[in-house]
């Protein structure tokens, strides 16, 4: 209900843990989404059948930064690239496992060198808040940015005067690198 009441240029985006191409295709169609926002570890065949099945699917894959994986990472990128609209880079968190939403920021370097590497835009995330996503696109000079927890007021909802500083921000940053 929520998503068909959507008008462009606001979309629906699935955020899922699926990694089966077929799973998610329907799940998508189901919900009526036009973006998937993959943040399980999904097989490079699978992500290279979803976009056979799903061309029309703008498919956002996680880069789940950890201590010591930049060289898997970039790897990642080099054998996906063909079969992902977009990278979201997040940061991991080892007491939870969790590989998202866990308002962590990680080594800015590997985003940066991720960003370099990638033929597809690069979306940053991972602990993201309105004091910190100018210096973080400065750095790393990333497609667009996104924030989850530090966006969030103390009930855990999102804080309207926080994220329009966020944009404020993140704006401002963008403008300055050109
Ligand atoms: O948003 C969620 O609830 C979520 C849950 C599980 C995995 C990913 C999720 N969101 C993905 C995002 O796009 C977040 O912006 C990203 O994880 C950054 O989160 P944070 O570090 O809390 O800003």
């Amino acid at each position: 209900m929520i998503i068909e009441g959507l008008d462009a240029p606001h979309a629906g985006v699935l955020i899922s843990y699926l990694t089966d191409a077929e799973e998610i295709s329907d799940f998508c169609r189901e919900l009526g989404v036009v973006a998937v926002q993959l943040h399980g570890d999904v097989e490079t065949g699978q992500l290279r059948r979803l976009k056979e099945i799903r061309p029309d699917l703008f498919v956002l894959k996680s880069l789940v930064v950890k201590q010591d994986n930049a060289e898997e990472l970039l790897r990642l990128v080099d054998d996906t690239h063909a079969f992902v609209d977009m990278y979201i880079t997040d940061t991991f968190d080892p007491r939870t496992g969790a590989k998202g939403a866990t308002g962590l920021t990680h080594d800015w370097n590997v985003s940066a060198e991720l960003v370099r590497r990638s033929p597809k835009p690069l979306m940053m995330a991972g602990g993201l808040h309105p004091e910190n996503v100018g210096d973080a696109i400065r750095a790393v000079r990333p497609a667009a940015v996104d924030a989850h927890t530090g966006l969030e007021g103390p009930d855990g909802r999102k804080d309207r005067a926080k994220v329009a500083k966020f944009v404020a921000e993140a704006r401002r940053a963008f403008d300055e690198i050109g």
